[in-house]
């Protein structure tokens, strides 16, 4: 049973004249279905219109039998808990509300007219440091909401890096995540249903993009919050190079770069940026920079964090020369 949050009432008059206000759910009838803005591997992202208010959401689709023809009702459901449990940070696309008809899922989700932050880079070349510090700052302070929230994402890269009309960030796609026990969730582990490990087949089987996928993922299949910071690692990387640092021929071959930690700075990458790539693209997660000494770091020095940076004006994006 469906049970997305009702999004309105209406009032009932019974026989005896009593009242009564009941939750009304939208529909699909309630949205007016736009153009295609993404499509995922198991669903397709429009843009919609809500008839009533006329405000523009995306609106995610997701057909019924395929997810069930792919076995995917795990991954459509982490999704949801998870987008469910990171409702109040202004970095994470928000989930408003959701709905299903006879063949698909609907979730109604917030509109982020900047598109990917890949396809922002794949315009400009590259970032100057003062883009990649604004966008990297914006993107750690997702990130250590989110591991507060006891979620890891492991595939962030700079497709799943969102960008609303004011440019700022919207992390997205969390199919993916693995939902840590919930640490507000007053149950004992053993009382927590499924997601608060990690079921086997789901860890076993999942491996990120290839290009920001983090060592111990590959090697002995762990992912911690430590996995996203090395994806953390590759994008600033990338947003000043152009290029993520691990891409090979093959996704063979980019796994082999990785684990052997096979990669190099082009010649004038700033030398802050380069010693705290470094800090993050170290192979024991362990040893790697947490998202506390990744803020310390000089590279982010006189950098604000939390609301004041969520009220920043986006700096125009220029090219690192
Ligand atoms: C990464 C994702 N692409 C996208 N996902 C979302 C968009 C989105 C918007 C544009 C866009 C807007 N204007 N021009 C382009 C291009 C790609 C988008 C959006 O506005 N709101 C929520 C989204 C996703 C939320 C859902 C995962 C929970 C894939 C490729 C997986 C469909």
């Amino acid at each position: 049973k469906d049970r997305g949050a009702a999004v309105g009432v209406r009032r009932e008059v019974d026989a005896d004249g009593r009242v009564t206000m009941k939750p009304v759910k939208k529909g699909v009838r309630d949205f007016t279905f736009g153009r295609i803005l993404g499509e995922g591997s198991y669903s397709t992202v429009y843009l919609a219109t809500d008839r009533q208010t006329l405000r523009e959401y995306a609106v995610k689709v997701l057909e019924k039998k395929h997810i069930i023809k792919e076995k995917k009702i795990k991954y459509v459901n982490i999704e949801k808990n998870t987008l469910n449990r990171l409702t109040e940070h202004p970095g994470i696309v928000r989930l408003y509300y959701t709905f299903q008809d006879e063949t698909s899922l609907y979730y109604v989700l917030d509109l982020c007219t900047g598109g990917e932050l890949l396809g922002v880079l794949k315009k400009t070349g590259t970032f100057d440091v003062e883009c990649t510090r604004f966008y990297g700052a914006q993107i750690l302070d997702a990130i250590d909401y989110m591991h507060s929230r006891g979620i890891i994402h492991r595939d962030l890269k700079p497709e799943n890096v969102l960008l609303d009309e004011q440019m700022h960030v919207k992390i997205t796609d969390f199919g993916t995540a693995k939902l840590l026990r919930d640490p507000r969730d007053p149950r004992p582990p053993e009382e927590t249903p499924g997601q608060s490990g990690e079921d086997d087949e789901r860890a076993a089987s999942f491996v990120g993009t290839a290009e920001y996928v983090s060592p111990e993922l590959l090697t002995d299949k762990s992912a911690s919050t430590a996995s996203d910071i090395w994806a953390f690692g590759c994008i600033i990387y990338q947003l000043l190079a152009g290029r993520p640092p691990f891409k090979a021929g093959t996704e063979y071959l980019t796994f082999q770069k990785i684990v052997k930690l096979e990669y190099e700075f082009p010649h004038g990458f700033p030398s802050a940026a380069r010693d705290l790539v470094e800090r993050c693209l170290v192979l024991d997660p362990a040893q790697r920079f947490t998202v506390e000494h990744i803020k310390k770091h000089e590279f982010f020095a006189g950098q604000m964090f939390g609301k004041e940076l969520w009220r920043m004006k986006a700096p125009r994006l220029r090219p690192y020369v």
